[in-house]
């Protein structure tokens, strides 16, 4: 018999989504996970779980597939093959709309969908609809209390009359943060939000982020970056990608080693930490 005869496909992982039963608890569960888009093979593979209250960083380098394993997470994309579990949900038999509530997101594609000439505090209370622009939608005052409290948490409740159009990105960021959290969520994603921030801004917003790690009643975190200099502390775990592919995965210490990153980004790395921050550089 050969190899291939004999050796389970990857479809054959894929069970049929209503038979398909997650970790009870397991708030994010991956298992054999694979994305396809034409010959292009996106995510190769992926077996993952996120338990409740922890807080993994999702790193690798471009292209990666970081994007992508978190598109599924926010039930906007579907694996080609294997299953997907969100808050004991399984993908393909649940109704994605009763579920994105409780999944907060923050992306530069969300980012770029929110109305220019939207007020900063319709951007973040719009959350509650889950739509990008207020249009006839009814807000009460706990609502618009809620999204005020959540821009102050982030520290830029001063801008909330603001057009959005008009924050610097630093604020965008922090902006979309506070709306990710808007519906109260019990699973917070995060893709990049600190790319493109000026040193004051990231510091400010990992300081945020770090007190959010630290906050035992915050919803479990998913927080996506390309720099260790990024990783807030107070969180728990990494994954850690390349091509598609999980290179390490586990509790942060173990998993943002000089090994597992040097073979994630290719190249021989020197890796230190200090007092929950780490740094990177070419050896
Ligand atoms: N619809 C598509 N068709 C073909 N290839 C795609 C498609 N969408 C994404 N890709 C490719 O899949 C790979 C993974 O993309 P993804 O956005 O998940 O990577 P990433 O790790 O988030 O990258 P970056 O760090 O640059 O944001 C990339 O090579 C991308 O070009």
């Amino acid at each position: 018999m050969t190899e291939s005869a004999s050796a389970p496909t990857r479809a054959a992982h894929t069970v049929p989504a209503r038979d398909y039963v997650a970790a009870e608890d397991a708030v994010l569960e991956y298992s054999h996970v694979t994305v396809r888009r034409g010959t292009k093979t996106l995510l190769d593979d992926v077996s993952w779980t996120v338990r409740e209250g922890e807080r993994w960083i999702i790193m690798g380098p471009n292209g990666a597939g970081k994007s992508t394993l978190v598109n599924i997470a926010a039930t906007r994309l579907y694996p080609t093959e294997g299953n997907v579990a969100i808050l004991n949900e399984v993908l393909g038999a649940v109704n994605v709309f009763d579920l994105r509530p409780l999944i907060g997101l923050s992306s530069s594609l969300l980012a770029d969908q929110v109305p220019f000439q939207e007020t900063v505090l319709d951007a973040v209370v719009t959350a509650g609809w889950g739509v990008t622009g207020r249009w006839n939608e009814e807000y009460d005052s706990m609502d618009l209390d809620r999204a005020l409290n959540l821009l102050r948490r982030w520290g830029v409740s001063g801008l909330a009359e603001r057009r959005y159009g008009s924050l610097s990105s630093g604020e965008r960021k922090r902006v979309l943060a506070a709306r990710a959290m808007m519906t109260d969520p019990e699973l917070l994603l995060l893709d990049e939000p600190a790319a493109g921030l000026d040193l004051a801004g990231r510091e400010t917003l990992i300081r945020s982020l770090a007190q959010l790690a630290a906050d035992e009643v915050a919803p479990t975190q998913i927080l996506v970056t390309h720099h260790v200099e990024e990783v807030p502390p107070g969180f728990t775990h990494a994954l850690l990608m390349r091509d598609g592919a999980v290179v390490a995965a586990g509790p942060l210490g173990e998993t943002l080693t000089e090994e597992h990153l040097s073979e994630a980004f290719r190249l021989p790395l020197k890796v230190t930490e200090q007092d929950g921050r780490y740094t990177a550089v070419a050896r």
